[in-house]
């Protein structure tokens, strides 16, 4: 043994010697032919390529995304694959994730790649800033050959694949400005589109237009515009805009950021919470025409519309009430609408990323026209008084019913009665614990007949 030693130490001090005088004396061309053959001989006998993905980059500073990607993308598929599988409590569910000894074997279009999750166990121990934090890396295996498909194909694969599952984990978030500040807090409204209570033709064209448009990074590019959208909800209060807006955030999977004008003093902190929105968002701006002095139009409107304002009366009051209160914030708020329209325009033309700016209003007709033209405002969605197909989604959502002989009875007073579907649902919301879906409906009828008949005495006064 100690003579196989000696003679292969001999012989590695005459390669190194060898080596180092040609490094010393050959011409420089030599000595890159030379290192490519070496290169090419190791790449022969070892024809493997390792690409690692670490979880922080530059001393913990900051989070590696291909690797909370590559991660989301690799626990979705190698839990089913694994012998060995940890648990971990990942936001209140339980996770099953690869035990970091395994391997995982994927492939796609017919070349076959290896996964490893290894870490380098920390040594310093930091009694500030809590337990020492290991660095874990995927490595990533392919063979040589399959280089351009892995580096290009493969990894946009599992890019893609990756973002989109953890945008399916992903909490959403409801964001409220208090000043030029946000707070945040976990979004967790139940509406969904489907609840909603609307013209069926109408909630299809939203469902179209927002797939369309989560779909379409490419076309905004190529057509050289910023990759937003912009939706005017309007129609009288309880007619379901603000449940809309939650509704289209949790059918994008996006955050929202509710923005209270009134609260925002000057154009420039307005700028400054703007800047702040992240991408796959939907920004609101709730009572627009409260929340910002829109002058002019409001009192030609006012005088011209007299005979709309006495139909909508009762809808009035309840909206002056808002205005009021809004007029107070606006008497110390500076915020304009040039302000406004520049951040439409102007901020999001410099931003990368999906938004959606919403505003609602109760009074389409006051706001300015600058505010809601088409390529700001791209879809102008009105919400109705409760209709028969409006009712039946929300006798399916509150009484889980389809059908009723009552329905006949429903169907014709809510042709001659304006009721919202925020009445409607109350009505229909059982009172008491086992109440049979009849009383509900039958409270239903009542109530349209009384509606029908207050309407009709208004008329007659
Ligand atoms: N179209 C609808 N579909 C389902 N539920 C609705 C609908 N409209 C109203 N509701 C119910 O009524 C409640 C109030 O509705 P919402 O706040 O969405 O109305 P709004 O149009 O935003 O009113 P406002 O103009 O006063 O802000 C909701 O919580 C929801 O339960
Ligand atoms: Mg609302």
């Amino acid at each position: 043994m100690g003579e196989i030693w000696d003679l292969t130490s001999s012989k590695l001090a005459s390669i190194l010697f060898i080596w180092a005088m040609v490094q010393k004396f050959c011409p420089y061309q030599i000595h890159d032919f030379i290192k490519k053959i070496s290169n090419k001989l190791a790449r022969l006998f070892d024809p493997y390529v390792e690409v690692r993905f670490f979880e922080y980059i530059g001393d913990f500073k900051k989070t590696n995304e291909a690797f909370s990607v590559i991660d989301h993308y690799l626990t979705s598929k190698s839990t089913n694959q694994s012998k060995k599988l940890q648990g971990e409590f990942v936001k209140n569910s339980l996770v099953l994730k690869t035990d970091e000894r395994e391997e995982f074997h994927d492939e796609f279009e017919g070349i076959k790649v290896v996964w490893t999750l290894r870490k380098i166990v920390s040594q310093t121990k930091s009694v500030l800033f809590g337990p020492p934090k290991d660095k874990r890396y995927y490595i990533l295996t392919f063979h040589g050959r399959n280089r351009d498909f892995v580096t290009k194909s493969y990894l946009n694969h599992v890019l893609e694949q990756g973002k989109n599952i953890g945008l399916s984990k992903r909490q959403k978030k409801l964001y409220t400005n208090c000043k030029a500040k946000w707070s945040r807090v976990i979004f967790e409204h139940p509406a969904s589109l489907e609840t909603i209570a609307m013209d069926p033709k109408n909630k299809k064209e939203i469902v179209d237009d927002l797939i369309r448009f989560s779909k379409s990074k490419d076309y905004y590019a190529r057509i050289g515009k910023p990759w937003k959208r912009g939706y005017l909800l309007y129609g009288p209060p309880g007619t379901g805009k603000s449940s809309l807006v939650a509704a289209i955030a949790n059918f994008l999977k996006y955050d929202i950021y509710d923005i209270e004008l009134t609260n925002v003093k000057t154009n420039a902190e307005l700028r400054k919470l703007l800047i702040g929105i992240t991408s796959k968002s939907v920004v609101v701006i709730e009572d627009i025409d409260c929340s910002l002095d829109l002058t002019g139009q409001r009192k030609t409107n006012l005088e011209n519309g007299k005979e709309k304002e006495e139909m909508n009366q009762v809808v009035a009051s309840l909206h002056e009430l808002k205005s009021e209160a809004a007029t107070e914030n606006q008497k110390i708020s500076q915020v304009t609408l040039s302000g406004l329209l520049n951040f439409i325009d102007g901020i999001w033309s410099a931003s990368t990323g999906e938004r959606l700016i919403i505003f609602t209003t109760n009074y389409v007709e006051r706001l300015d026209h600058a505010l809601i033209r088409r390529g700001r405002m791209d879809m102008h969605i009105e919400l109705f008084y409760c209709g028969f197909d409006g009712f039946k989604i929300l006798a399916m959502n509150y009484l889980n019913l389809e059908s009723h002989f009552l329905f006949e009875t429903i169907r014709s007073l809510l042709e001659e009665t304006n009721m919202t579907p925020a009445d409607v649902a109350e009505n229909l919301m059982p009172k008491v614990a086992n109440e049979d879906v009849e009383t509900s409906l039958e409270r239903l009828i009542q109530a349209l007949r009384s509606c029908k008949e207050e309407a009709e005495k208004k008329r007659r006064d």
